[in-house]
């Protein structure tokens, strides 16, 4: 089956003083290429842990997670990773560090060149393809930070907040920008973020995490990702349900924080 399955995955860390953190239990997911999936949760949740060993930069405790047929064991290109800020190469132009990937390949440039520059169309960058990194507002380099990552064609894209640190006009448009790009490119998508609107708006499977142990608490199959790729999202938030499901989750989360206020960071 073409689509990534995460099975029963568990992550303790041991601590120096003996102690330990279960930052996750058993969690399992099965999602078809294409899904977009975002989660949600109170901090500690286990959100990053999940997003990292899914890209291969931690090895879990227990559990299997498999791609497209095959397991996952370490970091690979078919994962591609886009994150908060700070991942771009400020010494390079927009344009290098969006070929950055196929070069690292040893890729031909006549091979990739013609992507490179449809994925900085795509993302409205083509006129700023010659500028340096640090030129750029922040909106733009996760602009680039989405073109950088689509350009290694990776079967699923990780994003911890990627769009965490821009101001919410920037942050609107780039919510646009990101169900442009899922519907275009048919990839399958996991989105981490803190924001109930932003997990609502582009997750059309939202999961919502518990912590200690963190674990799945809810999930849920949403419509308003479908509903934003062709209309404005401002519109798509006064959808009757949209309202609801806000608060639903917003109650669930303050309690979770409510229960976890004042415990230790470990379990033992
Ligand atoms: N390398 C580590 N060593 C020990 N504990 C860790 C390590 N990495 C994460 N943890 C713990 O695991 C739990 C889950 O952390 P994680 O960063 O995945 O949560 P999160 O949901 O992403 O949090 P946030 O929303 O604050 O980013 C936390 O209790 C954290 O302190």
């Amino acid at each position: 089956m073409n689509g990534l399955s995460i099975q029963g995955l568990s992550m303790r860390f041991e601590l120096p003083n003996g102690g330990h953190v279960q930052a996750l239990e058993d969690v399992s997911i099965d999602l078809k290429q294409g899904e977009l999936l975002s989660v949600l949760g109170p901090s500690g949740c286990g959100k990053t842990t999940l997003l990292n060993i899914v890209a291969g930069f931690l090895a879990q405790t227990d559990g299997k997670l498999v791609l497209n047929g095959h397991e996952i064991t370490g970091p690979d290109a078919e994962r591609g990773m886009v994150f908060q800020a700070g991942a771009l190469f400020e010494w390079m132009s927009v344009r290098d560090n969006v070929s950055f990937g196929p070069r690292m390949a040893g890729k031909k440039k006549a091979d990739y060149m013609g992507n490179v520059d449809h994925l900085l169309d795509v993302v409205g960058l083509q006129d700023f393809k010659e500028k340096m990194v640090y030129e750029l507002s922040g909106g733009m380099q996760q602009r680039v930070a989405l073109a950088r990552c689509l350009a290694n064609d990776p079967d699923v894209i990780l994003m911890d907040e990627p769009l965490g640190a821009l101001d919410a006009l920037t942050r609107e448009k780039m919510q646009s920008l990101v169900l442009k790009l899922w519907k275009e490119t048919g990839k399958t998508i996991i989105l981490i973020t803190h924001s109930v609107e932003e997990a609502l708006l582009l997750g059309e499977r939202l999961i919502v995490m518990a912590p200690r142990p963190g674990r799945i608490h809810k999930e849920y199959n949403l419509p308003f990702a479908e509903l934003g790729v062709d209309a404005d999202l401002r519109e798509v938030k006064k959808h009757p349900d949209f309202g609801a499901k806000r608060d639903e989750i917003l109650n669930m989360i303050w309690d979770m924080e409510e229960e976890i206020m004042g415990r230790t960071g470990e379990d033992a």
